[in-house]
């Protein structure tokens, strides 16, 4: 149907049944957030006579808190729910990781389930790279997507980390510990990325306001720097399908290890081409010890067509898990990233991530975007 938006009418996620909560991140990518709700969603709401209540954030805990003390107690109550959420990836990553780490049980949990309602979440991309947005499509026109699309439920994957590991946070200056012992493993659950090498270690070097502010090109200032001075990372990386076995790569140091559930890191970055808006996929990139020509030329590929992945120097494949042991002595080179968090994994450690099935008795998907 055609028209003015303001005219469309509304979709039954957006239904006076449904509580909806508009999540306003105002420090993701170049701060645009709480320009872009005052100029346009909100006279878009209010031309619809809707009811909803604003989140703004305070600090990078805020999803987190908010998720715990309001989302997850709806969902359990069996309020129904819409989040309009104006964020970057990290916004997204943060509710399902709080509420599959609430509602996480065990398999051999014999109690009836509780109720529980998935929260519905349209995605306003305000971050930097938005990679789920522009892979589930709604990038593009994030209020058409809002009007005329359909909740689909969000695939996601666990990452399991040896004891030791800690968040890296305060732009990279502080620790903060996943568990509350040292002795216990630790898991984090991600919808986007895993990476450990050259991506972890670019992201890790720029998750910082200096260079958010560059946008996009924060990732390519970073890049260069490594590059100049490249690292080959040390440890074992094996990956497998379920039911089969564990296999590795031919080389034994790596530059570039990534598993990831989108097609797009960022619009043009076409990360792993195979994979379909919100299919459920886990798939491994990865390249051996090369040389920085070779990798600039390999990540050159990447954009925007994604030919790097017939390349015969490129690990392309699809995965159900992958594990780590970690190698190295200096805590920079033991950094992993989930969906643009880093993680630091202790000397020795290790790290598994595992894709998390959408059906059968580890099947588990949290919430819903609408696409
Ligand atoms: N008011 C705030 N005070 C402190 N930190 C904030 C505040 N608002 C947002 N943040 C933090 O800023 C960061 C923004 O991350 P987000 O993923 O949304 O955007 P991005 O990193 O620019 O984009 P992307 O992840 O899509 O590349 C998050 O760590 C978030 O918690």
């Amino acid at each position: 149907m055609g028209g003015p938006i303001e005219n469309q009418p509304l979709p039954a996620h957006l239904f006076p049944d449904r509580e909806i909560h508009v999540v306003i991140s105002i420090l993701s990518g170049h701060q645009k957030a709480q320009h872009y709700y005052d100029e346009t969603l909100k006279p878009l709401l209010d031309s619809h006579n809707l009811r909803y209540s604003t989140h703004t954030t305070n600090s990078e805990r805020t999803i987190v808190n908010l998720t715990r003390s309001l989302f997850v107690i709806n969902a359990t109550q069996g309020v129904k729910q819409t989040i309009i959420l104006l964020s970057g990836d990290g916004g997204i990553t943060d509710i399902v990781d709080t509420l599959t780490s609430i509602l996480n049980r065990r398999n051999d949990d014999s109690r009836p389930p509780s109720i529980f309602f998935k929260p519905t979440v349209v995605l306003i991309p305000m971050g930097t790279g938005n990679a789920l947005a522009w892979s589930s499509g709604v990038a593009r026109d994030p209020l058409e997507s809002m009007m005329k699309g359909t909740p689909r439920s969000l695939p996601s994957f666990q990452v399991q980390f040896s004891p030791g590991a800690r968040l890296v946070v305060n732009e990279g200056r502080n620790r903060e510990v996943l568990t509350d012992s040292d002795d216990k493993e630790s898991t984090v659950y991600g919808a986007v990325v895993f990476s450990w090498g050259l991506h972890a270690s670019l992201v890790a070097m720029s998750d910082n306001a200096e260079y958010r502010k560059h946008g996009l090109e924060r990732f390519k200032m970073a890049a260069s720097r490594l590059l100049t001075d490249l690292h080959y990372y040390r440890g074992k990386v094996q990956w497998r399908k379920v039911g089969e076995d564990w296999k590795s790569p031919p080389w034994s140091e790596q530059s570039y290890v990534l598993a990831t559930m989108v097609s797009n890191l960022e619009e043009h970055f076409k990360i792993s081409p195979a994979t379909k808006p919100l299919d459920g996929t886990l798939r491994l990139v990865s390249i051996g010890p090369e040389p920085a020509s070779e990798i600039t030329r390999l990540l050159g590929q990447v954009y925007p067509s994604g030919d790097h992945v017939s390349d015969p120097k490129v690990i392309y494949e699809e995965i159900d898990g992958l594990k780590i042991q970690f190698d190295e002595e200096d805590e920079r080179w033991r950094m992993v990233c989930i969906d643009g968090k880093i993680v630091t994994i202790a000397k020795n450690g290790w790290v598994e991530v595992t894709r998390i099935p959408g059906t059968g008795i580890d099947a588990r998907r949290v919430v819903e975007v609408v696409c």
